[in-house]
């Protein structure tokens, strides 16, 4: 979900593992030039969902990459496929009042700038929680310590965890 860490612990996962990382939502501005806002803005929701996609299936043919997704990648099935098919996937779960807090001041995502975002991210937090256990590997409790030890529990879970993601 947004601000379930995604990009922080992903980036920090990578650097303890010496992998490489890509934020999924960095890569679409770093190609269009523009913020998500102006996509959304632009393009609409699905605008910027046919670019989540696309960028989702270059960065997950790629070996040895942590990628931080957006919240919403989940919602389109293709994703899902492709999420499950190539990668080892880790659902940072946390409750919705965390999220709230965490993103109560960021302009920056779209969903959220409405007259009530602590309403909104409950509802999203229902709609999609069933989506993101479907393709979750692992679960890790992301609301219950800082950065640093979400990344801890994420080594320690990955080490007794063996799959080997479908050559793209
Ligand atoms: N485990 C954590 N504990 C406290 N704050 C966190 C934690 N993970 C992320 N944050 C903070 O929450 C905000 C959203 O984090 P971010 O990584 O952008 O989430 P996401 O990419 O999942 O939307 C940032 O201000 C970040 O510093
Ligand atoms: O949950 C969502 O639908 C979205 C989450 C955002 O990413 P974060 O989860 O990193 O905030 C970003 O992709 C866009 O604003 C839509
Ligand atoms: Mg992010």
């Amino acid at each position: 979900m947004m601000g379930a860490g995604k990009t922080t612990v992903g980036k920090e996962l990578a650097r303890r593992r010496k992998a490489r990382f890509a934020d999924c939502d960095h890569e679409i501005v770093a190609r269009t030039g523009v913020s998500i806002p102006t996509i959304f803005e632009i393009e609409g929701e699905a605008g910027f969902r046919r670019r989540e996609t696309q960028m989702i299936d270059e960065l997950t043919r790629q070996p040895d990459l942590v990628i931080a997704t957006g919240g919403g990648v989940v919602t389109t099935p293709a994703n899902r496929a492709l999420m499950r098919e190539r990668g080892i996937v880790i659902y940072l779960n946390v409750p919705p009042q965390i999220l709230y807090e965490r993103t109560r001041h960021d302009r920056n995502r779209p969903l959220l700038q409405v007259d009530d975002p602590r309403q909104r991210i409950t509802e999203l937090y229902q709609q999609r929680d069933p989506l993101y256990r479907e393709v979750a590997d692992l679960v890790v409790d992301g609301g219950r310590g800082n950065p640093g030890t979400m990344v801890r529990l994420i080594e320690t879970a990955l080490q007794t965890f063996h799959k080997s993601p479908c050559k793209p």
